[in-house]
């Protein structure tokens, strides 16, 4: 364990009933004198709340430290849910993170989802961690989902130091999972923490879904959701649905987030012979299986990004005047925006307006890698005997995955045909949906309040170009509004190399989600 854990400070920290205060300065707590009055018992709870939020900001800004120690404990958890070698660890995480939602109060359970085949074998998916916190009918609940497994990372991507130890430098946290999503879950806890501590009733019920499959389309969550705890009830009470799993458009402006494309994820397998091969022993006596998949890789999309498959642009939601006008007041600067990537040139002329609609509202296609493709340093001269394309299209707004599927199916059976092969093709998916939701609605209004009191600004009401399956799957299950509070900043690179969170937005943030749960406590039942 790192030297800078301290988890008898932590143990503090989160399992103790009586109210304390940490200093940032020294990592040591001293006896929290409770803020309020008797008498202050006796107002209405949601009084209490408002009048708890000053302190709750002054708790959260003294135990910095502790919130950083929590952030490294999880981020040193390789829950990367898509590599069987690491499954142990995804519910390592889900355990640990069943602690720590026990230890502010809250009912937990874990819930098996059964299995999936991996890498050719049948593997246990790891078990997803439902909790309730509050009963109280007269309050509204907040149910909150989020996600404990991660991407996949090796120092020797390009990370500058060890993606699972969280390490600081500049203000900024870098970690596998810092930003996606372990910081954000964090936040949640330490919000319910800081209410807690400063002695103040929590303004809402919270119930939580905690999965660690979402890097992995969130195999076995649906059926979860909409198969028990639906008709087990557990939505009846749920007012409203929160997720913290994307980012702000930019550095500076925070933003609210009303809509996700969806995600069509394939994987194109093609054989030539039952091993590798020597290609100087065998290079020309075979019809090559690298050779076809690049053949048919190549027929995907241009080099503008139009995706070449027939027809697939024909179910896209029409552009409507009214959203059209929508873009225009949006804060982003294509330029800031490609000097943050170090991109040569953008697209679409790097005009805003048509960027923005191509990263929210239009599918692309993205080509991810080959599997059984030679990739290491040197100069290895073999013949892949299996490869695995693989590549994803983010789906939008009336693009049903099985339509999308279908087309994509026999796009690739077309070219496949065209290709004349005698080689041995296969190719399957798996796909979560688009969402959309009404930002016009008072849940979106609580946010923005909470976000103006935190940021001292307007939040920027914004759509998120990546994938979050289980939304919709919430919108319907709850038949609830479903809100996107984004924690991190637009350059946190999550699923890059050196993905962090700013110190600023990790604490920030929870004072965000603090604030958000006393709006939504207010509005009406
Ligand atoms: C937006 C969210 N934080 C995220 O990163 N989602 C993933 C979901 C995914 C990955 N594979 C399949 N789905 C994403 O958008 O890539
Ligand atoms: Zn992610
Ligand atoms: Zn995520």
């Amino acid at each position: 364990m790192s030297p800078l854990i301290k988890t008898s400070t932590l143990r503090v920290l989160f399992s103790s009933r009586l109210p304390v205060l940490a200093s940032s300065s020294n990592n040591k707590f001293r006896p929290f004198c409770y803020p309020y009055s008797v008498s202050h018992k006796a107002e209405p709870k949601k009084m209490a709340a408002e009048r708890a939020l000053p302190q709750i900001f002054q708790y959260v800004d003294q135990n910095v430290e502790s919130y950083k120690n929590l952030l490294k404990e999880a981020v040193a958890i390789p829950s990367v849910s898509s590599d069987a070698k690491h499954r142990d660890d995804c519910v390592r995480m889900v355990e640990w993170m069943k602690e720590k939602l026990k230890e502010v109060g809250a009912t937990t359970e874990l819930r098996d989802i059964g299995f999936q085949t991996l890498e050719g074998k049948q593997v246990k998916l790891p078990p997803v961690l439902v909790g309730v916190l509050g009963n109280d009918t007269n309050k509204n609940t907040i149910c909150i989902y989020g996600h404990l497994d991660v991407q996949p990372a090796l120092k020797s991507d390009g990370w500058a130091s060890e993606p699972f130890e969280l390490v600081e430098r500049d203000g900024k946290l870098f970690g596998r999972g810092s930003t996606d999503d372990k910081g954000p879950v964090l936040g949640w806890l330490h919000a319910i923490n800081a209410y807690k501590n400063v002695g103040s009733e929590l303004p809402v019920n919270l119930k939580f879904v905690f999965e660690c499959m979402e890097e992995s389309s969130s195999q076995g969550l649906d059926e979860l959701l909409m198969e028990k705890l639906k008709p087990e009830g557990f939505f009846d009470t749920v007012d409203y649905v929160c997720i913290s799993d994307n980012y702000w458009l930019g550095t500076t402006k925070p933003c609210i987030t009303y809509g996700l494309r969806g995600i069509s994820y394939y994987f194109l397998e093609i054989e030539c012979a039952k091993m590798d091969l020597h290609s100087g022993v065998f290079g020309g006596t075979v019809h090559e299986a690298m050779s076809d998949l690049i053949y048919l890789m190549d027929k995907l999309v241009d080099k503008d990004g139009k995706i070449l498959i027939t027809d697939i642009y024909k179910s896209v939601a029409p552009l409507l005047e009214t959203e059209k006008q929508l873009y225009n007041t949006i804060d982003f600067d294509p330029e800031a925006y490609r000097k943050s990537i170090d991109a040569y040139k953008l697209p679409h002329n790097a005009v805003k307006e048509q960027l923005l609609m191509h990263r929210w509202r239009y599918p692309s296609l993205s080509l991810h890698g080959i599997e059984g493709a030679h990739y290491q340093t040197g100069a290895k001269t073999v013949i892949p005997g299996k490869v695995v394309g693989k590549f994803s299209i983010r789906i939008v707004p009336n693009q049903e995955p099985e339509e999308v599927e279908k087309l994509v199916f026999d796009y690739i059976n077309k070219k496949w045909a065209e290709r004349g092969s005698p080689n041995k093709m296969s190719i399957s998916a798996q796909s979560g949906r688009a969402w959309t939701e009404d930002p016009d609605h008072p849940h979106y209004q609580a946010a923005a309040r909470a976000t103006k009191l935190i940021y001292q600004t307007e939040p920027d009401m914004s759509r998120e170009g990546g994938s979050i399956p289980v939304t919709i799957t919430l919108q319907e299950a709850s038949g609830k509004n479903v809100l996107l509070l984004p924690m991190g900043a637009g350059d946190d690179m999550a699923h890059s190399q050196n993905e962090k969170i700013n110190v600023r937005n990790y604490i920030e943030g929870i004072k965000l989600f603090a604030a958000y749960l006393y709006e939504v406590g207010k509005l009406p039942k």
